[in-house]
């Protein structure tokens, strides 16, 4: 499989190793592959009950082409979900006739990062055996990729990491999660910021010289293709459940940097049939506003009960709208510089169309939210966190025909948000074992101020060259 950038004028392509280890590509476009997988209906159907890693191999096959041979590839997938805690890595659970749930935080970090990043993980270590020198991991976190990243490299060899997150926005279970581990290759930074000045220093590290001519910059961050494949296969699990390829199924994801709906639109391109993806998103409203009226122009990011989506910069819209614009990447290219120079940019007629036949949208307010955590603890007996809360409201507003199911995307494990839980539901869940101890963790990170120089020249000061 070769893999393109999405403002790549001179169409030059790399395979699967060399987008995951680059992350971004060097014009600041983000990989795509050159052109989608198809699997037949039979194909997908011969899929039906399949172990979660062997179905996990199936669907990335394609995608990793030459770069590993079929038997490592399952082999890391086993060990990848191997550490999760339900033996259905993802399960999905049944809320009433229509809803449903699906739990995507039975990994060592609780949220949904862990079932791409616990694959990346080894991914690197894999790549790096193979080629030798030294990966330096920069991230930006609005609280989950940054512990689920961290927990898979931690300790690990040719890898360190820094991982930059918004000072004070973010819960307090989220930030012990990072600031607890210790490992002498992880480095955790708070800015003085937004995730969006977070994202931003992260981004701009891919093409300063200052940087890149003495280490090897990596990505953690759903920028590198890596993460959005690994999240393709869980709308597999729920659909080929569901009754797919027979049955056609919706799903309603809450959305911040538009990863992990992106995935949903690449099982629909490689066959998978899906009726709607609902981007569900709380008052930090870009893409609602995005899909539903054209208009992709950032705020200011609002600080809300559900952190992790506090986003307005939303990385993967770039790999919809180059796909949406039918994969023209220098009016891409050209669409984007002006995204970045005036933070505004409208969405043209063609990709509007493009982009409606599979996509709607829904802005969830806090008492939607909190409505939808009271409905799910009353009616249901599920505790659900306020991220995927956003992304139920938004599947029980659906206007969809009453026999298509929708699957919401429940995206972390209630304890992350104990707060926001308590007070929505009157219940205030417990940490899972695995981390009843993270208040009494001693706690490690540096301070910075939200300017890209410091932070720069603070990481500079710390990673080992490439070689
Ligand atoms: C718990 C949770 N839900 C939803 C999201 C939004 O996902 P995405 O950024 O892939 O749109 C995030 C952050 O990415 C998150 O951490
Ligand atoms: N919500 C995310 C933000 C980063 O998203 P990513 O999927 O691009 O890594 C977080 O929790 O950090």
């Amino acid at each position: 499989m070769e893999y393109v950038s999405t403002r790549g004028s001179q169409g030059a392509s790399i395979d699967f190793e060399g987008a995951t280890l680059a992350g971004l590509a060097s014009d600041g476009g983000l990989y795509v592959p050159r052109e989608w997988p198809r699997l037949t209906g039979t194909e997908i159907a011969a899929m039906r009950g399949l172990p979660y890693p062997e179905l996990a191999a199936r669907v990335m096959e394609p995608f990793v082409g030459d770069s590993l041979a079929p038997d490592r590839l399952r082999a890391l997938c086993e060990e990848a979900y191997g550490r999760f805690a339900h033996a259905a890595v993802t399960p999905l659970v049944q809320l009433d006739e229509r809803h449903w749930l699906l739990e995507l935080f039975h990994g060592p970090t609780l949220a949904f990062k862990d079932v791409a990043l616990q694959l990346l993980g080894l991914l690197f270590e894999e790549f790096l055996g193979r080629n030798g020198g030294k990966l330096t991991i920069v991230g930006a976190t609005s609280g989950d990729t940054g512990s689920a990243a961290i927990d898979a490299v931690a300790g690990r060899e040719g890898v360190e990491i820094f991982m930059l997150h918004p000072h004070g926005r973010i819960s307090d279970v989220q930030r012990r999660q990072m600031t607890s581990v210790l490992a002498p290759n992880v480095h955790n930074i708070a800015i003085d910021g937004s995730f969006d000045d977070a994202q931003a220093f992260v981004k701009r590290m891919f093409g300063d010289p200052e940087l890149t001519g003495r280490f090897h910059i990596g990505a953690v961050n759903s920028i590198n293709w890596a993460r959005l494949m690994a999240q393709v296969v869980y709308y597999f699990a729920a659909a080929l459940q569901l009754g797919a390829p027979d049955r056609r199924v919706a799903f309603s994801v809450p959305t911040g940097n538009f990863g992990d709906v992106f995935a949903g639109y690449v099982a629909h391109r490689m066959g998978l049939p899906i009726e709607q993806l609902i981007v569900a998103t709380n008052v930090n409203d870009i893409l609602h506003r995005a899909l539903s009226q054209g208009d992709y122009s950032a705020a200011a990011v609002t600080p809300t009960a559900a952190p992790s989506m506090d986003i307005q910069v939303s990385s993967n819209f770039e790999r919809l709208l180059y796909d949406a614009g039918g994969r023209n990447a220098a009016a891409l290219a050209d669409q984007m510089r002006q995204f970045e120079a005036s933070k505004a940019t409208r969405l043209t007629n063609s990709q509007r169309e493009s982009i409606a036949a599979l996509f709607t949208s829904a802005r969830a307010e806090p008492a939607d939210m909190t409505a939808a955590m009271r409905w799910a603890r009353e009616a249901c007996g599920e505790l659900i966190d306020p991220h995927s809360a956003i992304a139920l409201h938004a599947a029980r507003a659906s206007d969809l025909s009453a026999d298509v199911p929708i699957v919401t995307l429940a995206t972390a494990h209630p304890a992350k948000f104990r707060d926001a839980v308590e007070r929505a539901t009157g219940q205030r869940p417990s940490l899972p074992a695995r981390i009843g101890d993270l208040f009494a963790r001693e706690e490690r990170y540096a301070e910075l101020p939200g300017d890209y120089a410091a932070v720069r020249d603070f990481i500079a000061a710390r990673a080992t060259p490439a070689r």
